[in-house]
């Protein structure tokens, strides 16, 4: 069986403790590798050959540099397609069309994409007057951060880790990673990627394990680490902040959300379904930006809920393999309790299941995998925890709205604030309610429409701070403002 080790100073090592734990597919439930678990040791060699690897080469690169090795990178990720693939539809089950066309695109796009935004990012000045008449110019420049520390989900997982790595490395940064313990192996290709594109030893390294007690908690109390960029749990990033206080290490945490859809009776009626069946079923609703509470206006809620239903119904359950498939597994069994759970609840709370609501038959084959219905609930009160609460599945709850000024205050209820996706025809409603929904991302008749040179993050619960373009770019890096008088 594959043995997936860390990557630590350019070189893949084994855990000196021999702890290990298995990778599970969650399509079939069976083992597809057994992945080394990091203890301290390892977190000390990793972060210890990040901060050597920092005072290396990479930081003094030009940018130009620098940034080709990245398109190396890029451009290796592309070339072993088929590998990342596999890999990636392995460690999630997820369909092979979905990791196609954004899981792996999007690995190696945020290489490039940040490779050449550095090139092009301005400097500040200012002229001052002073009072001997001949003046003083400040300048900013920025400067790489030092060793960041990586912490990523999943449900994405190339593309939300590379989405930190790409631009801490074209900053000039160096890199930890700890991937989440259900998904290893991109993480630990990319390994072989970025030595092969030149990359140097120790600036891009890797340990595997798991969150509290292991791996992610060693890491993120490590005192050599000078940032840390998360992406995870509302919770999980509440204990991160704490281990980054210890030290005042910075943080940029991405964080959970329970995103609303409002669909206005002005909607054109089949991007309004089309683009809330995506939102609500894509990635078996595995998305952080995925809409779980749809506020639809009553003139058009029967038709809209019969119409959504249809739509989930026709939704193809299958493995990665499958080429007909389009809604693959959760990540575990462990996470399809926690998503039950939530159906059970609705139910107990009296909602009408419109569709689904339940565990699907599956071959003998696939038995064992973590399989959920797409599914579909009307009915419930607005405090219900089924509506505030994040499940991470394939579900939704409708609910009518009279008013535009409603359908506000319904998305605005929560202590998340993540994304949000208005269906309307009418333009200047379109502006009007954007700017007031609370949430660092808005769809207006799209969804998960990215353009990485914006603006990406949470409000309220759902994250602290942007990433994306030139935000990452602040991150990563620090603005020192030089003053020199004339
Ligand atoms: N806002 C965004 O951009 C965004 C994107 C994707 C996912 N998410 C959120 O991620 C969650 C799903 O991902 P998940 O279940 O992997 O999240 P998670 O918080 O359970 O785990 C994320 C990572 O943190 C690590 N971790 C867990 N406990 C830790 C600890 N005490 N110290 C250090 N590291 C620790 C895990 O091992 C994993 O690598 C959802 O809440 C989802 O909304 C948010
Ligand atoms: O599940 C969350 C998906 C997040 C997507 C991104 O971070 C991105 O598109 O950059």
């Amino acid at each position: 069986m594959k043995d997936i080790k860390h990557f630590i100073d350019g070189e893949f090592v084994g855990s000196t403790s021999g702890k290990a734990f298995d990778n599970v597919n969650p399509a079939n439930g069976q083992v597809s590798s057994r992945v080394h678990e990091a203890g301290r040791e390892e977190v000390n060699a990793a972060v210890a050959a990040a901060r050597a690897a920092f005072k290396g080469p990479w930081r003094r690169m030009t940018v130009d540099q620098r940034t080709e090795i990245l398109h190396k990178v890029a451009d290796g990720i592309n070339a072993r397609f088929e590998e990342f693939l596999e890999a990636e539809c392995q460690d999630t089950g997820k369909p092979r069309s979905l990791a196609s066309h954004i899981d792996i695109p999007r690995g190696a796009a945020n290489f490039k994409v940040f490779a050449d935004l550095i090139k092009n990012v301005p400097a500040e000045s200012f002229e001052m007057p002073t009072p001997d008449g001949t003046g003083a110019l400040n300048y900013g420049i920025r400067r790489p951060k030092g060793v960041i520390g990586v912490i990523s989900p999943w449900n994405f997982p190339l593309l939300l880790m590379t989405w930190k790595v790409g631009p801490a490395l074209a900053c000039g940064n160096t890199v930890v990673v700890k991937p989440s313990e259900e998904t290893p192996t991109t993480t630990a290709l990319l390994g072989e990627v970025m030595k092969a594109a030149g990359v140097p030893d120790g600036v891009y390294n890797v340990v595997h394990g798991f969150g509290g007690n292991s791996a992610g908690a060693f890491l993120t109390e490590h005192p050599d680490v000078d940032a840390f960029t998360f992406t995870g749990e509302t919770g999980t990033g509440e204990t991160i902040m704490k281990a980054a206080a210890k030290g005042v290490r910075q943080v940029s945490l991405e964080l959970g959300g329970k995103n609303a859809g409002i669909v206005f009776a002005d909607c054109d009626m089949d991007k309004a379904i089309e683009g809330t069946l995506r939102s609500v079923f894509a990635n078996c609703g595995q998305v952080c930006l995925g809409t779980e509470r749809v506020y639809v206006e009553r003139s058009i809620f029967d038709e809209f809920v019969s119409r959504l239903k249809a739509g989930a119904e026709s939704l193809v359950i299958g493995p990665p393999d499958d080429e007909t498939s389009n809604f693959g597994p959760l990540i575990s069994l462990k996470h399809r309790e926690k998503v039950l759970s939530y159906y059970q609840k609705a139910r107990d709370e009296g909602a009408t299941v419109v569709t689904g609501g339940g565990v699907p038959d599956m071959p003998a084959e696939l038995a064992h995998g973590a399989w959920v219905q797409p599914t579909i609930w009307t009915g419930l009160k607005d405090d219900s925890p089924v509506v505030t609460e994040e499940i991470f599945g394939p579900c939704c709850h409708i609910r009518p709205f009279d008013s535009e000024a409603e359908a506000v205050e319904l998305a605005n209820s929560l202590p998340y604030g993540l994304a949000s996706a208005i269906w309307t025809e009418n333009v200047t409603r379109a502006h009007r309610v954007a700017a007031q929904v609370e949430a660092g991302i808005v769809w207006v008749n799209s969804w998960f429409l990215r353009d990485l040179r914006t603006s990406f993050g949470g409000s309220k619960q759902s994250g602290i701070g942007r990433e994306g373009g030139v935000h990452s770019l602040e991150f990563y890096t620090e603005l020192k403002n030089i003053c020199i008088k004339l």
